[in-house]
């Protein structure tokens, strides 16, 4: 069986692929000759991750696929319900990213408090004065320790998020439209776990009580975050989007900027990938990144392993 990891896959995965026999193929095909290539070369099961998009019209042109496979957990590029109804497997890896797109929340955050990601762009090259001047504009950080970070979207990487922040001395409020209530659990270099469990609350308690809020929710029709909720929380708040773009109104975000009602920002995420607007790229208040919440080595390594089970148990 012949398998085409459009967007990439782990060798791990690969090489558990191959053992059970499955040719697997790692070219990246354009978008406009996926069609194409998935017919001429008799393609079985395609494999992508956010980039690579599968939709009504791509699954009804290729009758010989069985399996559509999404490497990490948001399946907005795939036309999931129409797929399985067609009869084809469709799977994805909800757990294998999570500590890693947690892990980026804190980078944007620790980085965002202290302004890492200007004072990187503004380190001279000589010159005293500039030096003690940055010294002087980038002297008043925060720090995390006894804050409150508000997360809204309390599943896998919401939980992933509190472990992190409860680590850290911060308290945790969450809410999910779904979930009541967490037990959250620490496990310790020498063995010992400690768990906490928290309960959900309002979404509007989360935007009034938080200093930092950051989101865990899919893709939506929607904006969750705009003027309205910025008006809610508190003056000078620090928001990080490393869920989906499209959950956060950029044009609010930036105006929000500018009043001073947000602070901090930090964005994985954007509403046009892979061209984020420019308001945005050139706006040196937001610590920024190019959708890499789940790309570490660790977590890519675990996504490749569990779609190679999954493959082998569905087509193997
Ligand atoms: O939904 C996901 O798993 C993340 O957004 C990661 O997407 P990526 O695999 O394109 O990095």
């Amino acid at each position: 069986m012949k398998i085409l990891a459009n967007d990439g896959v782990s060798q791990s995965g690969i090489d558990a692929l191959e053992k059970e026999g499955f040719e697997v193929i790692t070219v990246k095909v354009a978008q406009n000759q996926l069609e194409n290539y998935i017919n001429k070369n008799n393609i079985d099961a395609i494999l992508v991750r956010s980039a690579t998009q599968v939709q009504q019209e791509l699954i009804d042109a290729c009758p010989s696929l069985k399996l559509i496979g999404r490497g990490g957990v948001g399946m907005d590029n795939i036309d999931v319900e129409y797929a399985i109804d067609q009869g084809l497997h469709v799977i994805n890896t909800p757990a294998a990213s999570s500590s890693s797109v947690a892990e980026l929340v804190f980078a944007h955050l620790f980085g965002m408090v202290r302004f890492l990601h200007s004072s990187n762009r503004e380190m001279p090259l000589e010159g005293d004065s500039r030096f003690k001047a940055l010294k002087k504009a980038y002297s008043q950080g925060t720090e995390l320790r006894g804050k409150i970070i508000g997360i809204i979207g309390f599943g896998r990487i919401g939980q992933e998020v509190a472990k992190i922040a409860i680590g850290l001395g911060m308290k945790v409020l969450a809410t999910d439209n779904f979930i009541d209530s967490a037990d959250i659990t620490l496990d310790f270099f020498n063995g010992q776990k400690s768990t906490f469990t928290i309960d959900t609350i309002s979404f509007d308690e989360v935007l009034n009580e938080a200093d930092f809020i950051t989101l865990h929710v899919p893709a939506q029709e929607n904006y969750i975050i705009s003027a309205s909720e910025f008006e809610k929380m508190k003056d000078g708040i620090g928001i990080i989007n490393a869920a989906r773009g499209g959950v956060l109104n950029e044009v609010d975000l930036v105006s929000a900027l500018k009043s001073g009602k947000v602070q901090y920002a930090g964005l994985d995420v954007f509403e046009t990938e892979p061209t984020p607007a420019v308001q945005l790229l050139m706006n040196s208040e937001i610590s920024l990144t190019p959708h890499i919440g789940a790309a570490t080595k660790e977590a890519q390594n675990r996504i490749g392993l569990e779609l190679a089970e999954q493959i082998i148990k569905l087509l193997g």
